[in-house]
């Protein structure tokens, strides 16, 4: 199993069919998925144990059927309570449903009263609607409970592809689910009602999934380890890389040198600030190895970028928004470097997603980190994004839009490149939710890409670093801990 793509649905939905074709009986596919479940369930379970399996209408039911034979085979006490009439059951679930012997309950019928485990087997990817009703009071019911819930292949409620909560959900455990993740598990509100999440092998080839696009990931280090830079023995500082920083007016400089601090910490050779003469002598007062040069119009940026040293450029941190921020960055693009724009660079672009793509598309790469409110105004008016049905969709439009990779921060950050890939950060925390955070996560990909390293790898790598040293930090963060707790997570890769 390639361990970092996930599956839309969509695409689930087609693995599933093209292994069907290709000769493995759905029921095959479907003992392996409930055997996993059952594996599961007894690391979960006392010997002998009661367990209450909730089963829907569709092959998540069917699943959780498969578990209830085996885990009445094994000894434990099942209780099985089904949605709806047991002969509306069709297909493979049906043909689970017959070779489990035990009783069944109507789901109205069931209470958690003695049970060391609930599995929840209602609904997995083939939710199209708001649960109400009597599956809602039995969600309601079993999460007041506080009994463990195993959810199979997705808690029930939660949307696969967009990780919304549909009406309501059950809170899981653990999840257990088949052949790979599903965006909703990384996505939240989803992310955060998986509780561990196992995937388990059910015999879906990796070779049938290889062509599906979009093509989508877990942002973990498998995906971009091979390509993060590692300096040679016989290396200078000028070959690793030299990034320049834009920083604002007098009043507003420390956002660039945050985001400054985290290129040179994420290994860039050299990084530069490029600054208004008037905040020179601020600069100049913070900075130690960072070194410094007077840049006020895009004529003289266009001047310091003749030296081709510098490999990546950064604007956005604190820089104003209007038509001065506008021309730098059509400047810098036209210069052909890396190009990192963040914060003030995109709000200037507010509502005109299409004219940046056209400016970016001069870059020789190009990375825009987006906030929400960010991404609201940049593409107010671009088809696709804001309709989008979900965020991954959303974030893969922006890039084709602007032709750029862009990182759409938050809660569930997602890189998204106009090629057709894209990225869902797993795991992260909330302390990054403080000010000037984002400018280091700034810093950190222009210090990737001033390396040379691809600009959607070096955007994951760079919102990976920066969400697991806010996770090795943990409370008490501030943006400056950010670039000097870095190298310790370097070396943990
Ligand atoms: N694909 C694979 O490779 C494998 C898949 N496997 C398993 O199959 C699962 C997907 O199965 P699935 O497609 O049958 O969908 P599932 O989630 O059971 O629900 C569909 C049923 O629910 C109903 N329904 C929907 N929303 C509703 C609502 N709000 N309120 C009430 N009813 C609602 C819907 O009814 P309808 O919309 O048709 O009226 C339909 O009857 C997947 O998650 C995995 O566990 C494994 O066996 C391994 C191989
Ligand atoms: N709830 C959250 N959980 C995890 N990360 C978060 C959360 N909220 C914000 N972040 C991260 O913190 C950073 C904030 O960046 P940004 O909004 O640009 O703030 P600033 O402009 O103050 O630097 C982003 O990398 C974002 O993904
Ligand atoms: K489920």
């Amino acid at each position: 199993m390639n361990h970092h793509r996930i599956l839309a649905v969509a695409h689930m939905r087609e693995a599933d069919r093209l292994t069907i074709a290709s000769g493995v009986p759905g029921m095959v596919l479907m003992e392996r998925a409930g055997a996993g479940v059952a594996q599961a369930a007894r690391a979960m379970l006392a010997p002998t144990g009661r367990v209450v399996i909730l089963c829907g209408p569709g092959n998540n039911g069917g699943d959780g059927f498969i578990a209830a034979r085996r885990l009445a085979e094994d000894g434990y006490r099942v209780t099985l309570g089904l949605l709806g009439p047991r002969e509306r059951l069709s297909g493979d679930a049906a043909a689970a449903a017959r070779l489990y012997d035990g009783p069944v309950i109507a789901l109205e019928d069931i209470t958690c009263d003695e049970a060391g485990l609930v599995i929840d087997a209602l609904f997995g990817t083939g939710l199209t609607r708001d649960l109400e009703g009597a599956v809602a009071a039995c969600i309601a019911r079993v999460a007041r409970s506080g009994v463990p819930v195993l959810a199979v292949d997705i808690p029930s409620g939660i949307d696969g592809d967009s990780g919304a909560i549909r009406g309501v959900a059950l809170p899981a455990t653990r999840t257990v689910t088949f052949a790979a993740r599903k965006p909703g598990h990384l996505l939240l509100p989803g992310r955060d009602l998986c509780g561990a999440i196992s995937v388990v092998d059910i015999g879906i080839p990796d070779a049938t999934c290889d062509g599906f696009a979009p093509a989508l990931f877990a942002n973990e280090p498998a995906l971009w380890r091979d390509t993060l830079p590692r300096p040679e023995s016989d290396t200078h500082k000028y070959k690793r890389g030299h990034a320049l920083v834009l920083s604002g007016e007098m009043h507003r400089t420390g956002a660039a040198r945050l985001a400054a601090r985290g290129a040179l910490r994420v290994g860039a050779g050299a990084v530069t600030l490029a600054s208004p003469r008037a905040a020179l002598a601020v600069n100049a007062a913070h900075l130690t190895a960072i070194m410094l040069a007077p840049c006020d119009t895009p004529e003289e940026l266009g001047v310091l970028l003749e030296d081709r040293r510098f490999t990546a450029v950064a604007l956005g941190p604190g820089y104003g928004v209007g038509e001065a921020t506008r021309a730098m960055v059509k400047a810098a693009a036209r210069t052909g470097r890396g190009l990192v724009l963040d914060a003030d660079a995109l709000t200037s672009f507010a509502g005109e997603a299409y004219t940046l793509g056209m400016v970016a598309s001069a870059a020789r790469a190009c990375v825009l980190t987006p906030h929400e409110g960010e991404m609201r105004r940049l593409f107010e008016s671009a088809e696709g994004v804001r309709d989008a049905p979900n965020r991954w969709q959303a974030a893969l439009r922006a890039a084709e839009i602007v032709r750029s990779v862009v990182i759409c921060k938050g809660g569930d950050t997602i890189v998204a490149s106009p090629d057709g890939r894209a990225a869902i950060l797993a795991e992260t925390t909330p302390y990054l939710a403080t000010a000037g955070s984002g400018d280091v996560l700034t810093g950190i990909v222009t210090g990737l890409i001033a390396q040379g390293m691809p600009a959607f790898e070096a955007a994951c790598a760079a919102v990976w670093l920066h969400a697991r040293t806010g996770i090795v930090y943990g409370p008490g963060l501030i943006a400056e801990d950010l670039s000097e707790a870095l190298p310790g997570v370097l070396r943990g890769l």
